[in-house]
């Protein structure tokens, strides 16, 4: 009766100890079932980054930039977020936002890009490219006495010209041929074929990931893309400088500016837009906005602009020090410009290209200079177009002001976006017009 008794007295006990652990349970279960519902449960906003400019329509919705920290405070819809930007809260759109962890397959796009330069057909438009090449290699003959006992590095060699160049032209210790992608099968046989293996080491390796058997005294790159800073290259090149080139080595290039000018591309518009108004008898006028938004919403790439359509004289909107410029400098890049425009015409929009200058090695030495303007030999770069919406008449005399703005994408990390601010002022008017702006996303 006893044992009974006590092991009656541990099963009440037990009971008692288990439906206190149930109901504990079960008020924690209910509490975060609740809190995830009233959206109490995260108190603390998510900050997520915007992938597009958005300009929101009415009070309830907010305006936001490209690259805007954004936080969240309430994703219980799934299209349109609760959100602060600066201090003011309202409604964004989900799907022009991205969380910084989310992983993003490879921002960086390395197979496709790397897959790219793996074969013949970009070295080949490259190398037939006889302003670039000769540029690199009269850089190379005018700088062949000062580059004698240095090391160099020649990052991104592709098939190695430069490299080749620097052991044909010059008498350098070492040259660090550094390509990444398959080209560099054939690089190998080029050096030996040209006679240059005891000076060229090739290294078959990103760039970011090497090690050398020294720092170099000269940094030498083919790096840019279109609009200067397409496929961001150049973010490679500065990590390097910042880990391998010796304290007062030299960059080349040295520098590099982006210039602007505002045009006229009748051509364009009349093929693009002006062609849906009469076809065949026919009115296709409605077609011109879809036009519009499928051929000009993009720069469009080598864009061969003559010199007559040059509406001023350009501008250098973006210049790039490559001794000091640090990469956080390339996450969003300003340029204001003011034109005079010196004839008569229709402001269609604004061409932009680039110049790369080389310092020399030797005191006072000439800087040597690669433009890919209007005004010099066509490059495979050209000029890169971007068309405004509607064409602007203008006067000589009129005054077009404004600025460009290379915003990186801060999720695919070889692209940007360029906008484009402008406002215009008659030659007999005081004021400005209110300004515009348009994006354009090259690519995303
Ligand atoms: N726009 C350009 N001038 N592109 C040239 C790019 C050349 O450099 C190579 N390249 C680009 N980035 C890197 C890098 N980080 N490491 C090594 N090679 C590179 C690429 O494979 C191609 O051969």
């Amino acid at each position: 009766l006893c044992l009974g008794r006590e092991r009656f007295n541990l099963f009440v006990c037990l009971s008692v100890c288990l439906s206190a652990f149930l109901s504990v349970y079960l008020s924690v279960c209910l509490l975060e079932m609740n809190g995830d519902e009233s959206g109490e449960s995260n108190p603390e906003p998510e900050e997520f980054i915007a992938l597009e400019d958005f300009t929101g329509s009415g009070a309830e919705q907010l305006s936001f930039a490209v690259g805007d920290r954004i936080l969240i405070h309430d994703q219980s819809c799934a299209d349109w977020w609760w959100a602060e930007v600066e201090g003011r809260y309202g409604y964004v759109p989900s799907g022009y936002l991205h969380h910084p962890d989310a992983e993003v397959e490879d921002g960086w796009q390395d197979e496709e890009y790397f897959g790219s330069y793996g074969t013949l057909k970009l070295h080949l438009e490259m190398l037939s490219d006889r302003p670039r090449t000769e540029t690199y290699r009269q850089v190379i003959l005018s700088n062949s006495t000062a580059l004698r006992g240095k090391v160099v590095m020649d990052l991104g060699c592709g098939t190695g010209i430069i490299s080749l160049f620097c052991g044909r032209l010059a008498e350098p210790a070492a040259v660090y041929a550094v390509e990444a992608s398959a080209v560099a099968e054939h690089t190998e046989r080029l050096v030996k074929l040209n006679g240059c293996e005891g000076v060229v080491t090739l290294f078959k390796s990103r760039a970011e990931e090497l090690n050398l058997p020294s720092k170099v005294d000269v940094l030498v790159s083919e790096w840019m893309g279109n609009c200067l800073l397409f496929e961001f290259m150049v973010e490679s090149v500065l990590c390097v400088r910042d880990r391998w080139l010796k304290e007062g080595g030299m960059m080349w290039p040295s520098s590099a500016t982006l210039s602007l000018v505002p045009c006229q591309a009748d051509d364009d518009y009349s093929q693009k837009v002006e062609f849906w108004e009469n076809l065949y008898g026919l009115d296709y006028s409605c077609l011109q906005p879809v036009a519009q938004e499928e051929f000009f919403s993009k720069p469009k790439f080598s864009h061969q602009l003559k010199p007559e359509d040059c509406l001023s004289t350009p501008c250098d909107v973006i210049t790039l020090d490559m001794h000091t410029v640090k990469v956080s400098d390339l996450e969003k890049l300003r340029g204001e410009f003011q034109f005079t425009v010196e004839r008569r015409g229709t402001l269609h929009g604004f061409s932009a290209w680039f110049s790369t200058f080389f310092q020399s090695l030797d005191e006072g030495g000439p800087t040597l200079e690669l433009n890919t303007g209007p005004h010099s030999e066509p490059t495979h770069w050209k000029q890169t177009l971007f068309m405004l919406d509607a064409p602007i008449p203008v006067e000589e005399g009129d005054c077009v002001g404004g600025a460009i703005i290379l915003h990186r994408n801060p999720v695919w990390r070889r692209h940007m976006s360029i906008t484009i601010e402008w406002r215009k002022k008659s030659r007999n008017e005081a004021a400005f017009s209110e300004v515009k702006s348009k994006r354009f996303p090259m690519w995303r």
